[in-house]
């Protein structure tokens, strides 16, 4: 007798179809070249729908998405996770209130995080689309948006996230010459702060090569 899966395969379902619509979406804008970019989703308080590593994330179908747990083992399954599984987890694990965590390799992303990986940070200051961090409340903040050192050892990179969220409040952080981690309450929050942090680089980009 096969033992009962510690999660809810109804809801594994729904998240894998979340991903699955929303991150064709993106795929479809060129934000996931070449394979790259990972999405999860948080299934309950032990267990979250990840993307298979690897797999190309424009045209994923429910055999791409598996669950690992909050430490990032795989859970009911002998499919390898995504290579940046332990950036997911870290949020999930250290913020019950985060439901999922999208990573993306735009191209504004990536040259972003190139010319701003000597200073550490985008600042974003004076525009409209930061209420898009505020709950619609206000554009009236300012925004570091923290650039990591790209590296393949993810203890050292989440070790640095983690280091950083214990001294302020973030919505998401580039890593230098390879892309953007955002996140949010639910897939449709997670969204539009993607969304904004993309169009707003496109923005610094675009003042700074206009003003050169
Ligand atoms: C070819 S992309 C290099 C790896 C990467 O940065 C990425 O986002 C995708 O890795 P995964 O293991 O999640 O497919
Ligand atoms: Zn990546």
């Amino acid at each position: 007798m096969t033992s009962p899966l510690p999660y809810d395969p109804d809801c594994l379902a729904r998240c894998a179809a979340e991903i699955i619509v929303n991150v064709r979406e993106l795929s479809a804008r060129g934000w996931t070249p070449a394979t790259s970019s990972n999405f999860s989703r948080r299934i309950d308080g032990q267990h979250v729908a990840i993307t298979v590593s690897g797999r190309d994330k424009g045209k994923l179908t429910e055999a791409d998405i598996m669950v690992v747990d909050l430490d990032g083992r795989p859970v009911a399954t002998d499919q390898k996770s995504s290579a940046e599984t332990l950036l997911h987890t870290q949020l999930y694990k250290r913020f019950p209130d985060i439901g999922c965590v999208l990573h993306t390799h735009s191209h504004n992303q990536t040259v972003a995080s190139r010319l701003y990986a000597g200073a550490g940070h985008v600042h974003l200051a004076g525009y409209e689309l930061l209420k898009a961090f505020t709950g619609n409340t206000t554009h009236d903040v300012e925004i570091d948006v923290p650039v990591f050192p790209n590296t393949q050892d993810m203890h050292t990179l989440a070790a640095q996230v983690d280091a950083l969220l214990d001294r302020q409040p973030l919505w998401g952080y580039l890593i230098d010459g390879h892309g953007l981690y955002a996140w949010g309450r639910d897939m449709d929050e997670a969204r539009r702060h993607l969304e904004a942090f993309e169009f707003l680089l496109g923005c610094v980009l675009d003042l700074r090569r206009l003003r050169s």
